[in-house]
């Protein structure tokens, strides 16, 4: 019988895939989504692009707070774009100057950044409900956030397992970000590192989750490497979250909202504890 092993908090396993720029998570990402593993993906970045298309209420918003501080905000109007875009809805934004305006540590970019997170944010949480949801009602026995604040926004607490893709070397991420963004110069890069969380910090408060609940992935080494150590993650988590389970609860609704309620206050009660930890070593 198996059903000791099951952890019984599961329904459908949620895996929060999160790291820092550049550290690796679209790879681990694409990892998860090919075979053998095919899981559905929800990807924060897609989303967050989505609800700032020209037309969308966070668009609006955006060129309205944003638009008197940068001429430049929108794509400029030229052959190929018409000046209310290619649908009559507005140019789309200009990505990398409101970057310019979001990322770096001094107190003007840090609220801009909370302004930008205030608009586009609830959007993208709206948008990932209704698709875990969709992937409930289709069975899966696990589902991918991938969410590069995952922590900041405090989403872990919907997941049961919290993944964290991380390098140790600074150096390391930021060659990768400026391999991978030609465009960006080494201050444009030390800015988009320095806007989030260290990532060697994600990996402490991932592992705070305990064993099989937190699980970080060194990505130092080469990309086969980390491939190997995914695969084998991998094959613990669906061992304790088989796929009969996820039909089990799909058959009964009520037991699977009375498990995720579980589950959300564990969560609640280890970042609570984890704030704790941080504020006392932050004091000594
Ligand atoms: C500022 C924007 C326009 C820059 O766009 P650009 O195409 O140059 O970068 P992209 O969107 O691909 O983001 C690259 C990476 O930057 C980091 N990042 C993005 N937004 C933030 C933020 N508000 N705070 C910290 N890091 C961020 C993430 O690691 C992300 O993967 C864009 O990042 C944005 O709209 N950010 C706000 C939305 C957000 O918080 N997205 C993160 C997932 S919800
Ligand atoms: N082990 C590795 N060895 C060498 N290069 C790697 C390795 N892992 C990832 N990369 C490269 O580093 C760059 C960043 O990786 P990736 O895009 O997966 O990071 P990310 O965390 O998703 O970044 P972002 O938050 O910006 O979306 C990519 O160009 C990727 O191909």
């Amino acid at each position: 019988m198996v059903l000791p092993l099951q952890d019984p908090s599961s329904t459908m396993l949620i895996i929060g895939l999160t790291g820092s720029i550049a550290t690796g998570k679209s790879t681990v990402s694409s990892l998860l989504s090919s075979p053998p593993h095919s899981l559905p993906i929800v990807d924060a970045d897609v989303l967050a692009r989505e609800v700032v298309e020209p037309g969308t209420r966070g668009y609006r918003a955006i060129v309205r707070h944003f638009g008197p501080m940068a001429p430049d905000l929108l794509l400029p109007a030229s052959d190929a774009m018409p000046e209310n875009g290619p649908d009559g809805k507005g140019r789309p934004l200009n990505r990398a100057v409101l970057g310019r305006l979001v990322f770096g540590d001094e107190p003007q970019m840090q609220r801009n950044r909370a302004v930008l997170s205030g608009i586009v944010h609830p959007a993208v949480r709206l948008g990932m409900v209704k698709m875990v949801a969709a992937c409930y009602l289709k069975g899966h026995w696990a589902v991918v956030l991938d969410v590069p604040l995952l922590f900041e926004s405090r989403l872990d607490k919907f997941c049961g397992v919290t993944m964290v893709v991380a390098v140790t070397e600074p150096e390391t991420q930021l060659r990768r970000l400026m391999d991978r963004n030609p465009d960006l110069s080494r201050e444009d890069a030390e800015n988009r590192v320095k806007s989030q969380m260290d990532v060697r910090l994600k990996a402490q408060r991932c592992l705070y989750s305990g064993e099989g609940k937190g699980v970080v992935l060194w990505n130092d080494g080469s990309r086969d490497e980390l491939k190997e150590r995914l695969d084998e993650e991998l094959r613990k988590l669906k061992g304790a979250n088989p796929e009969w389970w996820s039909w089990l609860m799909l058959g009964c609704p009520p037991l699977a909202v009375a498990l995720a309620t579980w589950r959300f206050w564990q969560n609640v009660r280890a970042e609570r504890q984890w704030r704790e930890t941080q504020e006392k070593e932050a004091k000594a």
